[in-house]
């Protein structure tokens, strides 16, 4: 087992030539230096460079009182918020916590239930969490960095009439946590209103960037999570990421690699995970690449497979389909639980060779083969090795993949810390709601529709 998150490419040989990556160094250094310089597009956004070693200390005990508040008189926490208000906490959650959180029992989790709301505008999601929630305490933890994000504000509505009927407006209000910008935007100004406890999304720290602020942090650690270990890691792969060359520097390598695999033609890049505990991790990974790269008509399109689920379904694709895409596998190198397969007096099932062996030595061997099968398939397979499931090992995969990403970004060419394709749905949208200023466009959509 490694003691740190590991880039592996030596799979995908038959794809990049050695010097292909060397070759490769002083564009990625060049890069480096934009960045840490902060001197190429969207440098207002690069907060998140320095969040590990430097973060708002007082804030960081505030969440870790507020967390125990909700810890002690919820049964239930609803996580509001959507894209980089939403994905960080739920990765992070998922990957440390067990399995089956919120159906563990609670004597044994000692920690709220945790669901989440405003990431869709579907009215059966919302009543169905509310039924979930049903009589019991609980409370809301809305996060909108702009505060005026349509699916968590309408979420938000409903669940704060909740509250707000079940315990009165005052103990409604105590039992709110608002994380939102520090002076501006709708939420800021109604949780000044309101009185609701505040966090705060720094100014320059974009959504998708935003893990490690009170954005992430509050619902992890009222998920019972060390927010100080994840720090930790995400301090040491800081580390790594700004002080290690090129050649050893694990993160700049995977954004050199990545990019060296574009331009042979390679749009899609997979992103396949052997734990469903990673599902989001996928899910977050998607939206720090789809963001930051997916502009001005380039970049690489973020996929995501759960393996070995989906072996048996996109998996004939992946062999065999159209030869678009590489393959970046997360693999945990040591896995949470040993379950060792036992032995039947009679091998109905003809699975008595594997009697001794642990679910998880299949679960490497289906990785492996699938790895040199995809391989054989011409897909180039890289490797994240992640040396276990925990705070300070995730730390470090948020870092790599962030720090990676911004690289990856200024080299393609790209301002990889705006998003202004996402603007087009929002003005159409509003259009056909009827929101006042947008009257014209209203008119042009409904000929359209
Ligand atoms: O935190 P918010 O301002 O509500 O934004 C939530 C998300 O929605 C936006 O539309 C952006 O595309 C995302 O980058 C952002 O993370």
């Amino acid at each position: 087992m490694g003691t740190k998150v590991t880039f592996d490419f030596s799979k995908a040989a038959g794809f990049i030539r050695e010097h292909e990556v060397q070759a490769f160094e002083g564009i990625a250094d060049a890069a480096k230096e934009v960045l840490v310089s902060r001197s190429g597009l969207g440098s207002d956004y690069l907060g998140w460079i320095d969040l590990p070693v430097d973060y708002d200390k007082e804030e960081f005990d505030r969440i870790k009182k507020a967390a125990a508040k909700i810890q002690s008189d919820s049964e239930v926490l609803v996580v509001i918020g959507i894209g980089g208000s939403y994905l960080g906490a739920r990765a992070a959650i998922e990957f440390l916590r067990h399995g089956f959180y919120n159906n563990i029992k609670k004597d044994q989790r000692k920690t709220p239930e945790i669901y989440y709301a405003g990431n869709s505008i579907s009215s059966s999601y919302l009543q169905g969490l509310i039924d979930v929630v049903g009589d019991r305490d609980f409370s809301v933890n809305i996060i909108s960095k702009s505060g005026t994000t349509t699916e968590p504000a309408i979420a938000f509505r409903v669940f704060k009439e909740m509250l707000e009927k079940k315990y009165g407006k005052a103990e409604a209000a105590k039992r709110i946590y608002a994380t939102t910008d520090k002076a501006k935007g709708a939420l800021k100004h109604l949780a000044d209103e309101e009185g609701y406890q505040t966090f705060v999304v720094p100014d320059d720290v974009g959504g998708r960037f935003s893990v490690l602020t009170a954005v992430g942090l509050l619902p992890i650690a009222a998920s019972g999570a060390d927010i100080d270990e994840l720090m930790k890691g995400a301090a040491s792969g800081r580390e790594l990421a700004l002080n290690k060359p090129f050649a050893e520097n694990d993160a700049m390598q995977y954004a050199a690699v990545r990019n060296i695999l574009h331009r042979k033609g390679k749009s899609v890049e997979i992103l396949a995970n052997y734990e469903p505990s990673l599902h989001y991790v996928s899910e977050w990974w998607k939206q720090l690449y789809g963001e930051s790269e997916g502009k001005d008509q380039k970049g690489i399109y973020p996929a995501s497979v759960d393996l070995t689920t989906d072996l048996h379904s996109m998996g004939q694709f992946i062999q065999d389909g159209s030869r678009i895409m590489f393959e970046t596998v997360l693999n945990v190198e040591k896995s949470r639980v040993e379950l060792t397969i036992g032995e039947e007096p009679v091998d109905l099932d003809g699975l008595n060779y594997l009697a001794g062996k642990t679910v998880d030595f299949v679960n490497k061997s289906a990785m492996n083969g699938t790895i040199l099968a995809h391989t054989d398939g011409n897909v180039p397979n890289l490797r994240v090795d992640i040396p276990e499931q925990n705070e300070y090992y995730l730390g470090q995969l948020f870092y790599f993949f962030e720090f990676a990403c911004g690289i990856s970004g200024y080299v393609s060419g790209v301002n990889p810390f705006n998003q202004p394709g996402v603007e087009s749905y929002k003005k159409n949208m509003f259009a056909l709601l009827g929101k006042p200023g947008y009257e014209k466009e209203r008119e042009e959509l409904l000929k359209r529709l």
